[in-house]
């Protein structure tokens, strides 16, 4: 039987830091404020945004969404992100990804100031992650990711750890973040051959591939740590993890959940990220 590593857990932590850290900005008088862009009405967008505002409004953080059609263009929307870089009342500006295909996504993480960039979609602060420099803004799904096994005091030192997924909003910078607590990294994609006997050989398998249910117990060992980062609709539109969790759950050492894993982080770094950028 695994363990169930809960977000929730880590999340309240994170949060009750943040709480604190608000009382002491508002007795100066800072109010910090999270300033959203969202693009048209994509499901998991909103599900993020929800989960966002909701999170906001308990730690006392203000919002600011700016929502506009997908048809913007790149000249509208560098226009509004300029506008929110100014703003002294914005402390930090998270953009949704990914962007409609018509816009310029290299022209849009270029305008996005670094000092404001939550998120860690500008290349100054990307560059950090792969120099080994964890000082400044993280990427929050991988960061989450992170969070949760060193939350259940899960070493990573000489581990090896398989990704699935080479994206550079999760896989790539997620292995740099291992790289520095000295795991050893395996990235896989769509064309790596064999995957269920790279996965079966791994202590920690880290999958956010966005199949719902895709990997049952055949790709584990029983000492395998699975982290699901993965978040699709199953074919009866309840959100879903990667890991078809039951048929898992009594095979491998340590499992998470989706709803109530990594993602109920995620909204926690993110608004750790946006008091450190207004502090
Ligand atoms: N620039 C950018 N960065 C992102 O990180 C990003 C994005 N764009 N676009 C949308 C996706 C989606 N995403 C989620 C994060 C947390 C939950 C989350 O809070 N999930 C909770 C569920 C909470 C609930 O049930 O209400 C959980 O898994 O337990 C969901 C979805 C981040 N994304």
């Amino acid at each position: 039987m695994a363990e169930i590593l809960k977000g929730k857990v880590v999340a309240d932590k994170i949060k009750e830091e943040i709480t604190r850290d608000v009382e002491d900005l508002k007795k100066n008088g800072i109010n910090p404020t999270l300033g959203i862009v969202r693009l048209g009405k994509n499901p998991d967008d909103i599900f993020y945004e929800r989960s966002i505002i909701k999170n906001c409004n308990s730690v006392g953080i203000s919002t600011s969404i700016v929502e506009e059609d997908e048809s913007i263009t790149t000249e509208k929307l560098v226009e509004i992100i300029e506008r929110l870089n100014k703003d002294d009342f914005i402390s930090g500006i998270l953009v949704f990804r990914p962007l409609p295909k018509h816009i310029d996504e290299e022209v849009i993480r270029n305008v996005i100031s670094p000092k404001k960039d939550i998120d860690c979609m500008n290349p100054i602060n990307l560059e950090k992650i792969f120099e080994g420099d964890m000082t400044g803004f993280a990427p929050c799904t991988p960061k989450a990711a992170v969070e949760i096994l060193l939350h259940n005091n899960v070493s990573l030192e000489g581990k090896n750890v398989v990704i699935i997924n080479r994206s550079m909003v999760v896989g790539k910078p997620l292995a740099m973040m291992l790289l520095e607590e000295n795991a050893t990294v395996t990235i896989c994609h769509s064309r790596t051959k064999d995957l269920h006997k790279v996965t079966s050989n791994a202590d920690i398998v880290m999958t956010a591939l966005g199949r719902p249910k895709y990997f049952d117990k055949k790709y584990f060992k029983e000492e395998s740590i699975v982290i699901d980062i993965g978040i699709s609709e199953d074919e009866n539109g309840k959100i879903s993890g990667d890991i078809d969790f039951e048929d898992v759950k009594d095979y491998v050492k340590m499992i998470t959940p989706v709803p109530n894993g990594v993602g109920s982080i995620t909204t926690s770094i993110l608004l750790k990220q946006t008091v450190n950028a207004c502090k």
